[in-house]
């Protein structure tokens, strides 16, 4: 494994959670990017105590839109600690933040981030700062490219107000990457993802309707292999008709948190890496042809990359969990107060490990090379193909 080079020049704009406890949001992301030589400027879109993510709260029980105050118990699955508190961000604080960066000629931003956002003028005010960033290097001919990761929800669930997927299908068009778990790119293609040729039709629609040129769906459960996570990308061609790839990692038997915000920050630094430093924006400048191979685009090297680094990062945490939890088997009584029990109690009740980042920066720089892309055939091509060879073996054999 040699040591990877880190990405020098790369001033990134990071819109995410802050917690004060853990790795999730921002705390992941702008880790991840300053670790790797990025400069960052975090706007936090909430600051919560802990991650809260997979919480999910029936839709009545939603919290009012500036104050959150959660205690335990909360009903239902959870994977998140059990109770939280904080503030969210209003949509004027995001928006007068940003002016106070203008004010200052502080917008000189080579790509942007976004991550979870807490209601939908909140996601809106965000794609106002998108749109004004992109005009502003348009107008002085530099570059700038908008990764969204339209955080809603995952396996069925939205942990967000209903109203965020129509914001987040309104911006979709600003985007230069979209980074959406299996159950967002559903939502926001507005086909539910079954197989092969369902999940060419999702990307077909991110390309041709809304015009995004880069698409990553970064889990997807593709076969009936539960042991399994495919992440599917895509760069569209001139036609915007899809090029994708698919890359298969092993699923670890354990909930994570912060896995879709650490999968982002890396893909910023990765791809900016990938196109050796060049224009994002623009996919002319840096994609030649059509005749690139699906497994040989800048997006699929960088997504290699980047699960090198997670896959390595995710088993250690693993690892460090076990171990944690070794022994803790005995009966555990909520009396018992002393700081140890307490602790247990709460790696107990805490379904979703917060991962060992900090303690893993060697993975993160000089990631496996494991992981490949192949790239991703439709259904029907491969039934085509099939007939084709079929028909091909009959022909021969009627000439024999
Ligand atoms: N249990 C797991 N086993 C292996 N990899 C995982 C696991 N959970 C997350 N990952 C890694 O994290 C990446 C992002 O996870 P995902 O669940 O799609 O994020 P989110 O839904 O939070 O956006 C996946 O592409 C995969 O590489
Ligand atoms: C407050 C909060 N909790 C938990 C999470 C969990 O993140 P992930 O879906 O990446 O596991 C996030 C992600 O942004 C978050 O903002």
């Amino acid at each position: 494994m040699s040591s990877e080079p880190v990405v020098s020049e790369t001033r990134v704009l990071a819109i995410a959670s802050h917690v004060v406890y853990g790795y999730v949001g921002n705390k992941m992301a702008a880790f991840v990017m300053q670790a790797m030589g990025c400069d960052v400027a975090a706007l936090n879109t909430v600051q919560f105590s802990t991650q809260t993510q997979a919480i999910h709260l029936p839709s009545h029980s939603r919290v009012a839109a500036c104050f959150v105050s959660v205690t335990d118990p909360i009903p239902g699955n959870h994977t998140g600690y059990k109770q939280f508190k904080g503030t969210k961000t209003s949509a004027e604080e995001i928006s007068h933040l940003y002016t106070g960066l203008k004010q200052s000629y502080l917008t000189d931003f080579d790509v942007m981030l976004t991550g979870y956002a807490p209601s939908a003028e909140a996601i809106d005010a965000i794609g106002t700062i998108a749109r004004d960033l992109k005009l502003r290097a348009s107008t002085k001919a530099g570059s700038f490219f908008w990764v969204l990761d339209p955080v809603m929800g995952d396996q069925g669930e939205l942990y967000v107000g209903e109203d965020v997927v129509a914001v987040y299908r309104n911006l979709l068009r600003d985007a230069d990457l979209i980074l959406p778990n299996q159950f967002e790119a559903e939502l926001l293609s507005e086909i539910k993802i079954t197989s092969l040729t369902t999940l060419q039709d999702a990307l077909a629609t991110f390309h041709k309707t809304y015009r995004i040129p880069h698409v990553i769906i970064t889990s997807i459960q593709l076969s009936n292999s539960p042991s399994t996570i495919s992440v599917i990308g895509s760069t569209a061609r001139a036609d915007f008709s899809p090029r994708s790839f698919k890359i298969d990692v092993p699923a670890i038997d354990c909930f994570f948190s912060g896995t879709g915000d650490m999968f982002a920050a890396l893909t910023v630094v990765r791809l900016r890496e990938a196109v050796k430093g060049a224009n994002l924006s623009g996919i002319k400048s840096w994609i030649s042809s059509d005749d690139v191979d699906a497994k040989d685009l800048p997006l699929a090297k960088a997504a290699e990359k980047v699960i090198g680094s997670m896959h390595a990062i995710l088993v250690k945490t693993k690892e460090a969990r076990d171990q944690e939890l070794e022994g803790m088997s005995g009966p555990l009584g909520v009396m018992e107060m002393e700081e140890d029990s307490e602790k247990r109690l709460v790696l107990r009740r805490t379904k979703a490990a917060e991962v060992r980042v900090v303690r893993c920066l060697e993975d993160l720089r000089s990631p496996r090379t494991d992981w490949k892309a192949e790239a991703l055939a439709r259904d029907e091509d491969a039934e085509g193909q099939e007939v084709k060879k079929r028909r091909e073996q009959v022909l021969e054999k009627g000439e024999a």
